[in-house]
């Protein structure tokens, strides 16, 4: 293939790889990894106009002269963007004294009459060091970005590491090799480069993908207890609620409102009360079961739902659990708290088909609890002679 063909796909490649690195770079709240790899691909571009210029107009040294000052900073640019992207902890001025290094060695051989050989391995050590430090950080790092794609990028560096240090001598032993050298190499580059910038892709959908969670978390749970919230039960459990049973199941709805809550913040402070609620919450939590709903609904107010019930009777011992859970003291700094708590329950099927009919009628057996002394819990029934009880009524 000429050489003109290999520096126009080269040329083209890079300038779309730095135009998008640029791009990535001003994404808001993006790291600046991609920043200086835009940098990088500005700086090889840079280096294959000038060397295709120089040497369409003057020799072959000057062309490689320039060729080799242009891509140290290429190499500097590509190492540090590593680093900031997996934001490890390295000074930059590491790898700006090894650039200055190989300059100096540039700029020398170009002045003196060293022979090209020598210049050309002074370069080759130093891109291969850079290299293998990009291909040794990508490897370490390969977990942290999905798709294997820091693999990618490890192992085109470490193929650029071979290429860089063999081909010096290749092109002593075949000068005619440059070209498939230089095509070699654009190859190896754009790999290495488009491992990255799928690397930068990667992390974006990560982080979406993590924002997106946070957002549903603080969307359906309660701030102060974790538990899930009212918005959860109204958007997500009336679905579930019928799902979640087989025929001749049932489900219950729990409506649990504390006793006695509100002097524990008249008297202590709002901080004890709420150390207060996420005790309830965490109690509510530790003797339900891990398919139950836990929401906290209001102030002191929160809902149990428990699906796949064999037997009506069984939420009576439910809720005799709950009711000796929350009795229980809390104790909150040096102070002891006793509370109690009222519960109303409703039944799918029996008591309603949809979550708002049941909680309407959880709300009203609770409310006849608190009427009648407190502490206590009832099972809903439209008919008042049926209501079962537990421990308030006895
Ligand atoms: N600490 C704290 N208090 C809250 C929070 N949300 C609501 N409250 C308070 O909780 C109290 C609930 O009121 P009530 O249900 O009437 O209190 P109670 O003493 O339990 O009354 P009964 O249910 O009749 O026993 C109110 O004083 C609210 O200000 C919260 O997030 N943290």
């Amino acid at each position: 293939m000429p050489s003109e063909i290999v520096h126009t796909i080269g040329c083209t490649a890079y300038s779309v790889f730095a135009i998008l690195f640029l791009w990535m770079s001003r994404v808001p709240r993006t790291n600046s990894g991609p920043g200086w790899w835009a940098g990088a691909m500005a700086f090889a571009l840079a280096a294959r106009l000038a060397y295709q210029l120089l040497l369409d107009q003057t020799d072959l040294a000057e062309a490689v002269f320039a060729y080799a000052a242009l891509v140290a900073v290429e190499k500097t640019l590509l190492a540090i963007g590593l680093v900031e992207f997996l934001g490890l902890k390295l000074r930059h001025r590491w790898f700006w004294g090894a650039l200055l290094l190989a300059e100096a060695w540039v700029v020398i051989g170009w002045l003196s009459d060293i022979q090209p050989i020598a210049r050309s391995v002074g370069l080759a050590v130093f891109n291969a060091g850079f290299l293998g430090y990009v291909a040794w950080t990508a490897f370490r790092h390969r977990s942290e970005i999905p798709h294997h794609l820091l693999l990618l990028t490890a192992a085109a560096s470490a193929m650029l590491v071979v290429h860089w240090m063999s081909a010096f001598l290749i092109f002593q032993a075949f000068p005619n090799w440059r070209v498939t050298g230089f095509l070699l190499g654009t190859v190896l580059v754009l790999v290495q480069y488009l491992s990255l910038l799928a690397a930068v892709l990667a992390e974006f959908q990560r982080r979406l993908v993590q924002a997106e969670a946070n957002a549903l978390d603080m969307a359906f749970q309660d701030p102060l207890t974790g538990l899930n919230n009212q918005r959860y039960m109204n958007t997500l459990f009336e679905k579930a609620l019928v799902l979640a049973n087989r025929p001749h199941q049932y489900s219950a709805v729990i409506f649990i409102d504390l006793d006695n809550f509100k002097p524990i913040n008249d008297l202590a402070g709002h901080h004890a009360g709420d150390e207060v609620l996420r005790t309830v919450a965490n109690r509510l939590r530790r003797c339900t079961r891990s398919t139950d709903i836990c929401a906290r609904i209001g102030g002191d107010e929160f809902v149990v739902i428990c699906t796949q019930l064999e037997a009506t009777e069984q939420v009576g011992d439910i809720a005799t659990k709950l009711l000796g859970e929350l009795i229980a003291p809390i104790a909150v700094e040096d102070k002891r708290f006793v509370l109690g708590a009222s519960i109303g329950i409703s039944l799918y099927p029996i008591h309603g088909n949809s979550l708002a009919e049941l909680l309407e009628h959880a709300d009203k057996a609770m409310y006849q609890i608190k009427r009648s002394g407190k502490n206590g819990y009832r099972i809903y029934s439209d008919q008042p002679s049926q209501t079962s009880a537990g421990p308030a009524d006895r």
